[in-house]
């Protein structure tokens, strides 16, 4: 039996910040300060920026906009503006290059705290490598590597999971991070024109409804005249799994109230969490491939 175990958590609002970037890094750093300022002024505690936020979304584009953690102007700039905002503010995402191999980049988020310190990273797991013919072809890992860790942020307001855009595909990333006390999910992201219509509320409202836990995700603003078309829709989707705060494609500020009594209370009146049978999925975890009779077996 598995109990449902929250860290200890409390109310707090969210603002999901869908921003409208540019080719210009400087810009797009400016611009995401002033709507971090804007959001905690509307009283938002924690703020979400757009997965790559500072770079247009490409791959060309990514070694160009690429920082080192240790000295990067986009850290410099969401650290401070953090602390002048006093919210923990959950970065977006921008392409970064490693510190000791100047050809490995990845797709990463920073957090920072209301002092401005950040407290946590997350370098996107999985990679976007997919191919809709006639309609979508984009791969990723043409210029980044992958993460190899999952990531739970402590907060003064509990526990937060995060994962970036094609992670949200992978319901093992929200699944372990509810099992480890988190209240919600947080993915910056940016589907596109063909996979946003199909899967980007699906997959939060999925995400929530398994895991009885709130999932929300920041898209940039659509901008038809870059290379990459961003759906948009920044939404919020509570513990039942119904969204209760959304947009269309053009800039704004998404807010949500979080309430953690409302993942208590799900998880209370469907005890899901007591009802698990780990006892007999052992074999989850294991790379399966069907044989010739239809059957799954383990790889080698
Ligand atoms: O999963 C999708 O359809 C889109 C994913 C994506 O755009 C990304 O990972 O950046």
């Amino acid at each position: 039996m598995t109990q449902s175990v929250l860290s200890p958590a409390s109310k707090f609002k969210l603002a999901l910040i869908q921003l409208g970037g540019s080719a210009n890094k400087q810009a797009n750093l400016t611009k995401a300060r002033s709507q971090v300022l804007e959001a905690a002024k509307q009283g938002a505690n924690v703020v979400v920026l757009p997965e790559c936020f500072n770079s247009p979304y490409g791959t060309n584009f990514f070694p160009e906009y690429a920082e080192k953690l240790s000295s990067s102007p986009s850290v410099d700039m969401l650290s401070s503006v953090a602390k002048e905002a006093g919210v923990y503010l959950f970065g977006g995402s921008i392409p970064e290059r490693d510190e000791k191999d100047d050809d490995k980049l990845y797709n990463t988020l920073t957090v920072f705290d209301p002092s401005g310190k950040m407290i946590a990273t997350h370098r996107k797991v999985h990679l976007f490598d997919i191919d809709v013919p006639g309609k979508i072809r984009f791969i990723e890992s043409e210029t980044l590597s992958a993460g190899d860790s999952l990531t739970h942020v402590d907060t003064k307001y509990g526990k937060i999971g995060v994962g970036i855009c094609y992670d949200i595909r992978f319901p093992e990333l929200a699944m372990v991070a509810a099992r480890k006390g988190c209240v919600a999910m947080l993915y910056p992201g940016a589907f596109n024109l063909t996979t946003g219509p199909m899967h980007w509320e699906l997959l939060q409202r999925a995400r929530a409804m398994d895991n009885q836990m709130y999932v929300a995700a920041c898209s940039p603003a659509r901008d038809m005249t870059a290379t990459y078309h961003a759906w948009g829709h920044s939404t919020v989707v509570d513990p039942k799994g119904m969204v209760v705060a959304t947009c269309d494609e053009k800039e704004t500020i998404v807010y949500a109230d979080i309430d953690p009594e409302e993942v208590q209370s799900i998880r209370s009146s469907i005890p899901l969490y007591d009802q698990r049978r780990f006892d007999i999925y052992g074999d989850v975890a294991e790379t399966v491939v069907i044989d010739e009779n239809g059957n799954g077996v383990k790889k080698q």
